[in-house]
């Protein structure tokens, strides 16, 4: 009997910690059947199904994450890298698909594929679909875990899948250079977190989230209701005319567009409270240091960012107070985990029953860009994505505002919410207000504020 080495045991990343605190098990929330994240490609010119198999073998091997488990049961959780292995390729027929309907009927698959579930606990984690309209015409999707993947990483596996599928579908070993693992940014971050930039960053968050509390809303029903939990997902477009007027805003201000949007948000987020001091969690990508750039895993950062809205007159002085508030933010952008140490009172109000969390983030064009091209293949990612679906990706526990802003300011957004919590009515009613809100901030930013 041979013995193998046991796997070693890596320490988790800060934010793998910071999901432990949501971790309730394996029926919902981050290692229940729905915590994933998904990407879907149009893919035009010829799709070798054999090559993309090889490939999606390839793509497990290169990047650790794929393959890693994160063990809870034993003490303090640590994570697990595993031998390769064989990830599952599904294949759709779409074929009586007419031209003018694919777009709509690919996107239909990103969702049905969305509501799947999937073990936290079976590797690999990355599973993958694809539609076939016709020899040239696909759709591929890919479904990822979310404690080892994130938006970033899912290009990042469509471009080495796609660049692997090009070399197998010729005969050859795809040739892609060495990348680091995730594992070593997980060490890294255990390095940095004694050195000088974190203790400065410390002591910024300890002077800014002094006496803060998160702001949370109250839900339609308590935890403790028990009722079984789903993400349900309203997803939506937002006028062209909307869209533009926050981007000439922005660049008005010298502001970005989610700066403009943030501030229409907590603008709308005071009116639900009544609240000026307010506290909203946004995600940051966590990829600061470039060296991590092409590599594989959760490397989002929720980052509480404080605004007191007080003495605001209209619009444009809460963006240049949000403006202040996002760069003081990002230039200290520590773990979350780290920052809950400097504010241990933070998060009290999302312990009580009857209250959550609403987080806001935006996502801009770069990663959602038009025509690319590997081998012979031209791809373009789905990313207007406006159909809603009542189960979607897992939010532990809380609502996510996304707003996606298009390379020609066109701009769709989703909002992600516990069905166990909130009425998808109460949700629909909140999004029509904010958008609502929304126009007459970019489209008035000096009209006055309503109290
Ligand atoms: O991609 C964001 C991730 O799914 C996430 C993780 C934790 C959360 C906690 C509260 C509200 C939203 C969350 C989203």
């Amino acid at each position: 009997m041979t013995t193998v080495a046991p796997a070693e045991q890596i320490p988790l990343s800060f934010h793998q910690e910071f999901l432990c605190a949501f971790d309730t098990g394996t029926t919902e929330g981050p290692f229940g059947p729905r915590y994933h994240v998904v990407g879907a490609w149009r893919l035009r010119g010829e799709l070798d199904l054999g090559a993309l198999e090889a490939a999606l073998r390839d793509v497990v091997d290169r990047h650790e994450a794929l393959r890693t488990v994160i063990v809870r049961d034993r003490g303090r959780p640590y994570q697990s890298v595993l031998a390769p292995c064989p990830p599952e390729l599904s294949v759709r027929d779409l074929r009586g698909c007419a031209p003018e309907e694919r777009e709509r009927r690919a996107e239909e698959l990103l969702n049905e594929v969305e509501s799947e579930t999937n073990d936290a606990g079976e590797l690999p984690l990355i599973r993958a679909v694809v539609g076939r309209f016709d020899d040239t015409d696909a759709v591929l999707v890919l479904n990822a875990h979310h404690t080892a993947a994130d938006a970033w990483s899912i290009d990042v596996i469509l471009r080495d899948l796609l660049a692997c599928h090009a070399a197998r579908a010729r005969g050859a070993a795809p040739d892609l250079p060495p990348v680091p693992q995730y594992r070593d940014h997980a060490r890294h971050e255990r390095e940095n977190a004694a050195g000088p930039a974190a203790a400065a960053a410390r002591a910024y968050w300890r002077e800014r989230l002094r006496d803060a509390s998160i702001t949370a809303l109250r839900t339609d029903r308590p935890r403790s209701a028990g009722a079984p939990k789903a993400t349900s997902w309203h997803r939506f477009a937002v006028d062209a005319e909307v869209a533009s007027a926050t981007v000439s805003l922005a660049g008005e201000l010298k502001s970005s567009p989610f700066m403009v949007l943030f501030a229409a948000y907590q603008v709308f987020l005071r009116g639900l409270t009544g609240t000026d001091d307010l506290v909203v969690p946004t995600f940051t990508p966590g990829r600061g240091n470039a060296r991590f750039h092409e590599t594989v895993g959760s490397f989002i950062n929720f980052l509480p960012l404080r605004t007191d809205l007080s003495g605001c007159e209209t619009v444009r002085d809460v963006v240049r107070r949000t403006r202040q508030t996002c760069l003081g933010a990002y230039s200290h952008d520590i773990p979350f985990v780290q920052i809950l140490e400097e504010a241990p009172a933070l998060m009290a109000p999302v312990a009580s029953d009857d209250l959550q969390v609403s987080a806001f983030q935006a996502i801009s064009s770069p990663y959602l860009a038009a025509d690319e091209r590997a081998g012979g293949l031209r791809y373009s990612k789905l990313w207007r994505r406006t159909l809603s679906q009542e189960v979607g990706s897992d939010v532990p526990d809380g609502i996510l505002w996304t707003l996606h802003i298009g390379p020609s300011n066109d701009m769709v957004g989703s909002l992600g919410f516990n069905g166990n919590r909130f009425d998808a009515d109460t949700m629909s009613g909140m999004l029509a207000d904010f958008l609502r809100l929304l126009r007459r901030a970019v489209t008035a930013p000096d009209t006055a504020l309503r109290r």
